[in-house]
């Protein structure tokens, strides 16, 4: 029996509920779905250096003349093959099962009123995936509720973080770039909403280097503590980006507009030093006692009367939150369509066929 327009719907909506099928069979399917919406290639070849263009080009043109309406069939079985042969414990959980599970790019852990959500992908200098972002959106959700008094956010390994995951932007879905910019333009806004709208005390131990999102967010902290190795970067036009994290914002009101434009139109790395002595940072320790002193600092910290510092926080932040969400959805909006542009394409690609670093 041939495949309805409705199981084809119902295909597209069912694949995004899938674990990651890797690249390969990614492409697959995109090549099926080209096909079976627009009919054969019919699109000029991308150049030689936009691989991924490329790849998902090469696969649509192979499949050649196929009828639409086979390549939807294909693309159905496809999907069908993919959901049985996958085991129903690595779809999306409901919120409440994911907790109970823990979380795979994270330790959270709730000890002497401290919740600490530490990023754990240290072998990729905890470069924040979709997940990671997802994940930390949670995190933050379920400290907000617990009954800790102060939260921390830090990272295991010598990185603090790496900032977004670059290989985000490879994982296009069929219905192509735009949608992708789109998602993650959602996400984005989501993710630093949740630091606008955060009701306790919320610390950063900024335990190495800082890159990207992992900077620009330490605006919307109460405290930012950093080991003397960490540095504080954000090299936005190198990469063809602009700035987010609502730090268009909180960036020149730290440290005034000459000094942000440094950092987030010159992409000028600060040390920990000069982070401090810019606003940024609210004390430096030296590598070596890092851990201990901070970790000594929040204990004493932690032990305040909770509503309070709860209370206090509230005083200090609440008139800034509506302006803060409204340069939130403007600066998720200008990266919607800086993420489309050749700029960032080209600065991406290098990154991940290893021709750049920072
Ligand atoms: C959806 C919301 C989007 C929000 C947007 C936010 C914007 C940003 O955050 S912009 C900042 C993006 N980050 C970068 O551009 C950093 C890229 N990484 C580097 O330049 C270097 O990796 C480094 C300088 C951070 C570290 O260099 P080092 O030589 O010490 O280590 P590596 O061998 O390069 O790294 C080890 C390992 O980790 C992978 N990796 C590191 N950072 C990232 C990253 N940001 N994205 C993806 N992968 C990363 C690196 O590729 C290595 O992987 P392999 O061991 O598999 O080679």
């Amino acid at each position: 029996m041939r495949a309805s327009q409705k199981d084809f719907e119902s295909a597209l909506s069912q694949v995004k509920l899938l674990k990651d099928p890797g690249n390969e069979v990614k492409l697959k399917l995109y090549a099926l779905y080209k096909q079976a919406t627009e009919g054969p290639c019919n699109t000029p070849k991308p150049g030689v250096f936009d691989l991924i263009n490329k790849a998902k080009w090469d696969a649509w043109n192979a499949l050649g003349s196929l009828p639409k309406e086979t390549a939807r069939q294909n693309y159905v079985d496809l999907v069908s093959g993919l959901s049985s042969s996958s085991d129903s414990s690595s779809q999306v959980k409901p919120e409440a099962d994911r907790k109970q599970r823990g979380y795979e790019t994270l330790v959270v852990t709730s000890e002497d009123s401290i919740t600490k959500i530490m990023m754990n992908r240290p072998a990729k200098k905890n470069a924040i995936t979709t997940q990671m972002y997802n994940e930390i959106m949670l995190a933050l959700k379920a400290a907000s509720k617990d009954d800790s008094a102060i939260t921390v956010l830090t990272g295991n390994g010598d990185y603090y973080s790496s900032g977004n995951d670059l290989s985000n932007f490879t994982d296009i879905p069929p219905e192509g770039i735009e949608e992708k910019a789109k998602s993650s333009a959602i996400l984005l806004r989501d993710f630093v909403d949740c630091f606008i709208d955060f009701p306790k005390p919320l610390i950063a131990a900024v335990n190495g280097p800082a890159v990207g999102i992992s900077v620009t967010i330490l605006g919307l902290f109460d405290t930012v503590y950093a080991s003397s190795r960490a540095t504080f970067h954000t090299p936005f036009s190198h990469l063809g980006q602009s700035p987010e994290g609502c730090s268009s914002y909180t960036f020149p009101k730290i440290m005034g507009p000459a000094k942000a434009a440094e950092m987030l139109i010159f992409g000028k790395k600060l040390t920990a030093a000069e982070a401090c002595a810019q606003g940024l940072v609210s004390e430096v320790f030296p590598d070596s006692t890092f851990q201990k002193e901070v970790w000594t600092r929040l204990k004493a910290y932690s032990k305040l009367p909770p509503n309070a510092m709860r209370i206090s926080k509230q005083v200090i932040r609440n008139r800034e939150k509506e302006k803060l969400h409204a340069i939130n959805a403007e600066e998720s909006r200008v990266l919607q369509e800086r993420w489309l542009s050749d700029e960032c394409t080209n600065a991406v690609m290098n990154f991940l066929t290893r021709k750049a670093k920072l």
